[in-house]
């Protein structure tokens, strides 16, 4: 077992059999090959720091270019956490540049995650909001934790910003529009059931059961050949993705307008706070 340890992001790749003393499950030897599993590992609430990002996307550009892998599980090495999603701190007092390669930095990991062409099964073992609920549905199968602690959903509205058009295309194509517009509007989080109900995940598994779900379900897809899968993906997918690709820099001019309003910088300050607060 490789074994890759990045600032911020433990990387597990797998290319041979695992430790003993982890559950094989309905698993043959042979389907484990060429899964790597991806840990999201900056403690205490895995959000999503320009490094972190970048470490990311950096992992995944590795893994795409290493053709022994045709898989990848993205889970949390933070317990009880998938990822608070973007770190706040990266929008707030910063200055314009810092924003702007912030979120080159957050438009690059969906872009990567969304079109790769290796099969991506989130393993959502904690809660995930707004950015970690964004990486798991960029994934191509989510299974999530039964714990009723483990909400998921785009709550972007309740910070007082907005998620973006691309944030909000990708949970459209995974929920339809009437959940996404319902969801985006109240800045729902699901809890587990209310989740698989509405198809923000595909399964709901306990929470010792997540892993080997995951790679049950990676056997699965890995199945079918490479090429054909890849295509159809992309078929799906790069429609959504091009309309990022064609205006990223107005992307980034819009978000930098947005971030440094007065407005939003209170908005924002007052979330952190508040979560400060909440410990007493
Ligand atoms: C283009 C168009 C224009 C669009 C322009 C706008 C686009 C914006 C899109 C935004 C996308 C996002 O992902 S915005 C992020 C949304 N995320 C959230 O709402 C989650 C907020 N966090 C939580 O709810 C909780 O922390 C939770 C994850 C459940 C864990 O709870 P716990 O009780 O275990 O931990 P806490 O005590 O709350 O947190 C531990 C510490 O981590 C910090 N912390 C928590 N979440 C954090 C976060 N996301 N970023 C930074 N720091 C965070 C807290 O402040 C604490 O700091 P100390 O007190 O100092 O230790």
């Amino acid at each position: 077992m490789a074994q890759d340890l990045v600032d911020g992001l433990l990387i597990k790749a797998r290319s041979h059999l695992p430790p003993p003393s982890e559950p094989l499950g309905k698993l043959s030897k042979r389907d484990r090959k060429g899964v790597a599993v991806i840990k999201l590992k900056n403690p205490p609430v895995n959000s999503l720091s320009l490094e972190v990002l970048t470490e990311f996307v950096i992992s995944l550009e590795k893994l795409e270019n290493d053709k022994t892998f045709r898989g990848v599980i993205v889970t949390s090495d933070c317990p009880g956490i998938f990822s608070a999603g973007l770190d706040l701190t990266e929008m707030c007092g910063k200055s314009q540049a810092h924003y702007a390669e912030f979120w080159r930095a957050v438009q690059e990991l969906w872009l990567r995650l969304y079109l790769s062409n290796l099969v991506l099964i989130a393993a959502i073992n904690g809660v995930s909001p707004a950015g970690g609920c964004l990486i798991s549905l960029t994934c191509d199968y989510r299974v999530l934790a039964d714990n009723p602690k483990y909400n998921i959903g785009l709550n972007e509205t309740l910070l007082g910003v907005v998620a973006p058009s691309w944030f909000k295309d990708t949970l459209v194509n995974t929920v339809g529009h009437r959940t996404a517009e319902r969801a985006l509007q109240l800045g729902l989080l699901f809890p587990p059931a209310e989740a698989l109900r509405v198809g923000m995940v595909d399964q709901v598994v306990p929470e010792d059961q997540v892993h080997s779900t995951a790679l049950s379900v990676m056997a699965q897809w890995l199945a079918v050949p490479d090429h054909a899968r890849q295509l159809t993906k992309s078929l799906m997918r790069k429609p959504t993705a091009d309309r990022l690709v064609k205006q990223r820099d107005a992307d980034i001019q819009y978000f930098l307008q947005f971030v440094s309003r007065d407005s939003i910088q209170k908005s924002l300050r007052m979330y952190l706070d508040k979560l400060r607060q909440k410990k007493g």
